[in-house]
């Protein structure tokens, strides 16, 4: 399958954070065609996908297990989400670090790694973007996860200084 490095693509526009793309490809027939392509100016040769998405159980005691979520406001569809903690993945962080990293900034909780998914692609016919799913388990009895506050902004990766520069 054309795996996104095959092919010739011009740049239709360029954002700060995503660009738009013509690619020209062979379709199975050896025909020529185009497509339009979305891609993150994001991505890093360095890591496995470009972000990460957290399945998070939270395991108490005398407790039912609790599925651990994020609600934020999403401008591309203009309203609140209910989601699972996602993020982009640092250069030189594995899936797993970025999954404990975001699943902290985002819920204050404090996770182990449970299993990495392989490397998915959520909407291939518009994206390159590509996700691991990463499993984590909470520990709620663990007095560091009884009172889990966002930590929102707290890393000091140059991605991620640079992303706050981008956002000023
Ligand atoms: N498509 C985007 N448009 C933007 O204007 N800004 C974007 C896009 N994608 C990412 N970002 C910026 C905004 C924040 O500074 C960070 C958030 O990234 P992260 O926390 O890793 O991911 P989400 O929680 O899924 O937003 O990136």
């Amino acid at each position: 399958p054309f795996d996104g490095t095959a092919g010739t693509y011009i740049v239709i526009t360029e954002g700060k954070w995503v660009k738009l793309e013509q690619t020209t490809y062979l379709d199975p027939s050896g025909k020529t065609r185009t497509w339009e392509t979305v891609k993150r100016t994001t991505k890093s040769q360095t890591c496995s996908a470009d972000g990460v998405g957290i399945f998070a159980t939270l395991k108490r005691t005398l407790h039912f297990d609790c599925l651990v979520m994020v609600k934020q406001f999403r401008p591309p569809i203009g309203c609140y989400c209910l989601e699972f903690p996602a993020g982009l993945i640092d250069p030189n962080e594995t899936a797993g670090e970025a999954a404990l990293r975001e699943l902290l900034e985002e819920t204050g909780y404090k996770g182990e790694v449970i299993g990495v998914s392989p490397v998915i692609c959520l909407d291939p016919g518009l994206t390159n973007c590509t996700t691991h799913i990463v499993t984590v388990n909470i520990n709620g009895d663990d007095p560091e996860n009884i009172k889990p506050k966002q930590q929102l902004g707290g890393s000091s990766h140059p991605l991620r200084q640079e992303q706050r520069e981008r956002d000023r």
